[in-house]
């Protein structure tokens, strides 16, 4: 039995409850409890805040966890975790930003004593000790930006994902302290025992699949016989097209074939054009939920 930690709330719950969905992890009891089963009778889930599942995965409260790169970070955790896979959403980057009229333009103009308003303390410190300074870090639990303005910090440590809300509230980036994504992680210990690691490489191969398929789109046609050779140069798919015969045309003068591959999404636009070059007709674009190789 392994026990995994979703986020309960914050915006990376959604996301990753939809990838364990199609990855075929459905979860099947969830009242108000902060625990639930799945489908999978030895994967029981448990809800927490995407803060604190790096510190409950690190201490084995539970044996694999989903949070951010950042959080690990914050948390001190990278050596007492393992992370398994990187879900690549989630995406921000953790910045020292000042106002936009400061002086503050870089690294170098960061000096000793200046205050920085953040709400990752430990992160921050670790980076600014890294480069040699000694700020004073004022730590708060949301809207960092406003601290310049409100004359608490001359600086905010905070994450930053379209840059919107640095530039609706008049600061500018001077560096970057981290880039982080979402990321599965595991207790040390549950991936020494036998039975918890075999689970948790069914999840990691669920969840692969599931992502593999995300840029992937299958693409069903019925083609003439005679351009089949020109059809498969278009689209050679994963192991090369499945080809069919279509029954009814067998015996008329254009004989027609089914065609079915697998290709990439960012391709699709150009293929069909193709395609219906080539007389390809009735085209199908499915998206695929999982791909299991
Ligand atoms: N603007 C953003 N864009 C993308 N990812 C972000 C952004 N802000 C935070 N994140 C990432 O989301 C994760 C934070 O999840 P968490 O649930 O703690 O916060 P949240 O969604 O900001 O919720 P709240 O601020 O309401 O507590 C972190 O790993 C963080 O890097
Ligand atoms: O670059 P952007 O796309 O504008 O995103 C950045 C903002 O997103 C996060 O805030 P959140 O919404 O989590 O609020 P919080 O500050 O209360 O955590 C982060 O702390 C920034 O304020
Ligand atoms: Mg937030």
């Amino acid at each position: 039995m392994i026990l995994l930690a979703l986020p309960n709330k914050g915006r990376i719950s959604k996301p990753v409850n939809e990838i364990l969905e199609k990855a075929g992890l459905k979860i099947t009891v969830r009242g108000r409890s902060l625990f639930a089963n799945t489908v999978d009778e030895e994967i029981k889930v448990m809800f927490a805040r995407a803060k604190d599942i790096p510190e409950f995965v690190a201490d084995g409260v539970a044996d694999v966890g989903v949070t951010g790169y950042d959080l690990m970070l914050e948390r001190d955790t990278e050596d007492r975790i393992d992370t398994l896979l990187d879900f690549k959403f989630g995406s921000a980057r953790l910045v020292i930003a000042s106002p936009e009229n400061s002086e503050i333009n870089s690294l170098e103009d960061i000096k000793d004593g200046m205050k920085i308003a953040t709400e990752f303390p430990c992160l921050t410190k670790k980076y600014l000790e890294k480069k040699g300074l000694n700020l004073e870090i004022i730590e708060l639990s949301g809207a960092t930006e406003i601290a310049p303005f409100i004359g608490i910090a001359d600086l905010i440590c905070d994450l930053t994902s379209t840059g919107t809300t640095l530039k609706l509230n008049r600061l500018k980036e001077v560096c970057e302290v981290v880039s982080s994504t979402t990321r599965l992680v595991a207790n040390k210990n549950a991936l020494e025992d036998e039975e918890k690691a075999r689970k948790i490489s069914e999840l990691i191969n669920a969840i692969r699949s599931v992502m593999y398929a995300q840029s992937k789109r299958l693409i069903m046609l019925n083609a003439p016989k005679s351009n089949v050779e020109e059809i498969i140069k278009v689209i050679p798919g994963m192991n090369g097209p499945t080809i069919s015969e279509v029954k009814s045309y067998q015996n008329t003068d254009m004989p027609m074939v089914a065609i079915q591959a697998v290709v990439e999404e960012n391709q699709i636009f150009t293929i069909v054009n193709q395609l219906e070059k080539l007389d390809g007709r009735d085209i199908l674009v499915v998206p695929i939920e999982r791909i299991i190789n």
